[in-house]
């Protein structure tokens, strides 16, 4: 499934993971420079991702994760053998290697666009989100999924932590501010910050916090099956183990 919002002051394409992580990657640009940065590439649509670049005349600037993924591996370490000028950015919080590093409140800049940076941990410690400059958009990665939200099992999750997050930096954006998760396992493509506030069986409705430590407690969910990889090669950007 492929959005393509380029008739809007920022250009976005929404390209999905169909091998396994069901993976949302995004593809965002300045319309006027052509400057973008590719947000939660993975390895397996590295080409993908760069035919779209190069289809629509871009330079890629930067490729971004919202966290160390636990599903599957990130795809910054390809893009960068193959576009050597390309920078990697993850959140110092993550403690994974990158060539830079963003916390809560930093601006990424490309062209004349720019993502604002915000802090959601909870799914992991080094979770991010990434608003865009005129808030009509907000990446929440695996903080707040549609309906759902991450899981707070592993890699320092907490719920107490993801309810705190999702309510002080995400639901206090505008209500029509649209989300963009980093996966959906239903086919649906974006929420907003008003559907998901109203809404959310997990964080939404008036849901306390008590409600959702028990909620996420109670989910039993299966470890995603390439986490003793993933994670392991995602603290390293990427770059296969040496061993
Ligand atoms: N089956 C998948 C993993 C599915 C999964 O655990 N997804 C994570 C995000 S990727 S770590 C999650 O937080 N899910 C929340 C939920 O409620 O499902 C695999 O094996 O890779």
């Amino acid at each position: 499934m492929t959005i393509v919002r380029a008739d809007q002051p920022m250009g976005l394409k929404q390209l999905f993971d169909e091998t396994g992580s069901s993976t949302y990657t995004y593809l965002l640009w300045d319309t006027e420079t052509k400057d973008c940065v590719l947000v939660d590439p993975v390895d397996v649509k590295v080409d993908r991702d760069l035919k779209e670049v190069e289809e629509l005349g871009l330079n890629l600037i930067y490729g971004i994760n919202t966290h160390a993924h636990a599903d599957h591996i990130t795809g910054t370490h390809l893009l960068k053998q193959q576009v050597p000028t390309m920078k990697s950015i993850i959140s110092a919080a993550s403690q994974a290697k990158a060539d830079l590093t963003v916390a809560n409140g930093d601006r990424i800049v490309f062209g004349n666009r720019s993502l604002v940076v915000k802090s959601t941990p909870g799914h992991t410690e080094g979770c991010v989100s990434f608003v865009a400059d005129d808030e009509s958009f907000v990446l929440t990665g695996d903080a707040l999924l549609i309906q759902g939200c991450g899981r707070t099992d592993f890699q320092g999750g907490s719920a107490e932590h993801l309810y705190q997050s999702v309510h002080s930096q995400l639901f206090s954006l505008p209500k029509s501010t649209i989300v963009y998760p980093a996966h959906d396992y239903k086919s649906r493509t974006q929420s907003s910050i008003g559907a998901e506030l109203e809404s959310n069986p997990r964080l939404g409705g008036g849901k306390t916090q008590d409600d959702f430590v028990e909620i996420m407690a109670g989910l039993d969910l299966a470890y995603p099956k390439k986490i003793d990889v993933a994670v392991p090669a995602n603290m390293r950007c990427g770059v296969p183990d040496v061993e």
